[in-house]
């Protein structure tokens, strides 16, 4: 009876594999090159075969981390406009940039790209706009340039106990001490939880390691993110701790992390219903209603996600820019010791303190770094977003409602007319006469309805880590450091290949 069962499957199920393989991807391989509604923008033609197949390979090859290096060549040989998926399009052209990407854009973020666990219920993920705009509203008095200067002295702190702590180490692994600086900066500034990073003997706390550990997961979560979302349910919900302790130490790790911010933000918000006001927060908005602008107080889940988002959004991007910075200021001595020039004149001590006030005023030290963003890129994924349900005339092509098109900041930042050697790092670029066209080429927070909250929030963290570290310190690379370490691969961020690793000596004068 059994077999007799199997048998009958097994022979309606082998011919429907091969009507699928050998009739319906060609047949629709055929239509998508010569029918669909995209089928008239140039790119690569094999990619059409298979969505899935393409991003499988990719997964396996590590091809998808390269993605946004292809992505150059691509648009070098089929112009602005380039189709790379079945329904994706990559754009190379500023102005379309800067409409997709602008105030009242109608075109909102694709789900399928912005699915990732833990930040599901966060602003990140939200795709209405209006939600977006209601939910941010709530977040952005927080981080406003004046909410910025006001806990200055958080920052300042943080900075001193960081550059104290790497007077006491021989070698220091600075991409590290970097991540653990500006963790410690967010957890304090948005929840009042710190998590002590930088006491962590060797800037390595359980939970970074883990981190670093899983940009594995991150090729499935970036290339297939409902895969890695439903992954993370079984860990989450039907394994036990231990269990995920034994299967994977990693995500064990990760998940005892995430409980923090979790544990801190309830714990938060517990207080605020409580009636405690005097709390360092910057979820007090969203821990109560506000029928005027049309807000509920956040669910349980939004709270958690969000107090996971702030970390996941802003410490590798500030830290990578750090280490980038860094890098490059060793690399180049001469570029360092103009730099430090300039830092002397409102820092004439090394131990000299300083205000953020005063570097926004040092044309070299914000050169360095707009050069720095460049070089850093924020997020270097492609940044997806849908075509409205008007579809869009874009670039000589109508594309039709909820065809993808994907921006790559990368693609601007390397622009080779605007940014002649774009490979060069070159901050006096950034000193010329007329630099508008740069600056229009420069978007390492994006733009428009969804910029990222925390631009008033990382400038302050770049100026004042850079200009004190630097003041204070001779840097060396380590003997074993190569520039290999910085090569980078994109897994949403740039992903070093391995670690800034420095000696410093304290200068004298
Ligand atoms: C150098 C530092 C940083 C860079 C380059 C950067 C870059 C970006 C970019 C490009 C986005 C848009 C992503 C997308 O649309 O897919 C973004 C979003 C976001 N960033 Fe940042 N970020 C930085 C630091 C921070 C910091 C310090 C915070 C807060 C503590 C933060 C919080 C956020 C949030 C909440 C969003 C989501 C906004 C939304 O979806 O509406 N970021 N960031």
């Amino acid at each position: 009876m059994l077999e007799d069962l199997l048998g009958y499957a097994s022979r309606g199920i082998i011919p429907a594999i091969c009507a699928y393989l050998f009739l319906f991807i060609p047949l629709r391989f055929v239509y998508r090159v010569y029918f669909d509604p995209l089928s008239k923008i140039p790119g690569p033609k094999l990619r059409l075969i298979s969505d899935s197949a393409t991003r499988l390979h990719s997964v396996i090859t590590g091809g998808y981390g390269r993605f946004v290096f292809d992505l150059r060549e691509m648009h070098e040989q089929y112009g602005p406009i380039v189709r790379v998926f079945s329904n994706e399009v990559h754009i190379n052209d500023i102005d379309t940039y800067n409409q997709i990407y602008k105030v009242g854009t109608k075109f909102p973020k694709t789900a399928f790209y912005y699915s990732y666990p833990a930040a599901e219920y966060s602003t990140f993920a939200m795709l209405d706009f209006k939600a977006a705009q209601i939910r941010r509203a709530a977040i952005l008095p927080y981080f406003s340039k004046q909410a910025v200067r006001k806990v200055e002295g958080l920052l300042q702190a943080k900075i001193d106990l960081f550059l104290d702590r790497i007077s006491e180490m021989n070698t220091i692994n600075l991409s590290r001490g970097f991540r653990c600086l500006i963790c410690d900066i967010i957890t304090s500034y948005s929840y009042e939880k710190c998590f002590e990073a930088l006491r962590d003997p060797n800037f390595a706390p359980g939970w970074l390691l883990a981190f670093e550990e899983l940009v594995g997961a991150n090729k499935i979560c970036f290339t297939f993110p409902g895969v890695f979302a439903w992954m993370t349910w079984v860990f989450e919900t039907l394994l036990s701790r231990a269990t995920v302790k034994k299967l994977s130490p990693e995500m064990a790790s990760m998940m005892e992390f995430q409980d923090h911010c979790n544990t801190a933000v309830l714990e938060q918000q517990k207080r605020w219903l409580a009636g405690e006001r005097n709390i360092v927060t910057i979820f007090e908005q969203l821990f109560q209603d506000d029928p005027k602008k049309g807000r509920k107080a956040a669910t349980k889940d939004e709270l958690m996600d969000e107090a996971f988002l702030v970390i996941a959004a802003g410490m590798d991007t500030s830290a990578h820019a750090l280490t980038v910075a860094v890098y490059y200021l060793v690399k180049y001595p001469e570029i360092q010791a103009k730099l430090l020039e300039e830092l002397k004149t409102v820092l004439p001590n090394p131990r000299s303190e300083v205000k953020e006030e005063a570097l926004e005023q040092l044309p070299f030290l914000n050169a360095v770094i707009k050069e720095t963003f460049r070089f850093s890129h924020g997020v270097v994924n492609p940044m997806a977003r849908d075509v409205p349900s008007t579809g869009a005339d874009i670039l000589g092509y109508h594309l039709p409602p909820a065809t993808v098109t994907l921006s790559s900041h990368y693609i601007y930042h390397m622009n080779p007319t605007v940014f002649p050697k774009p490979f060069t790092w070159n901050p006096d670029r950034w000193l010329a006469q007329d630099v508008r066209e740069l600056e229009n080429y420069l978007m390492p927070f994006s733009r428009g309805a969804r910029i990222c909250v925390g631009v008033n929030l990382a400038w302050a963290e770049l100026r004042l880590t850079l200009a004190r570290l630097i003041r204070r310190y001779d840097i060396s690379y380590t003997d074993d450091f190569t520039d290999a370490n910085m090569d980078w691969v994109s897994w949403f961020l740039p992903i070093t290949q391995g670690m800034l690793t420095v000696t410093m000596k304290e200068r004298t004068v």
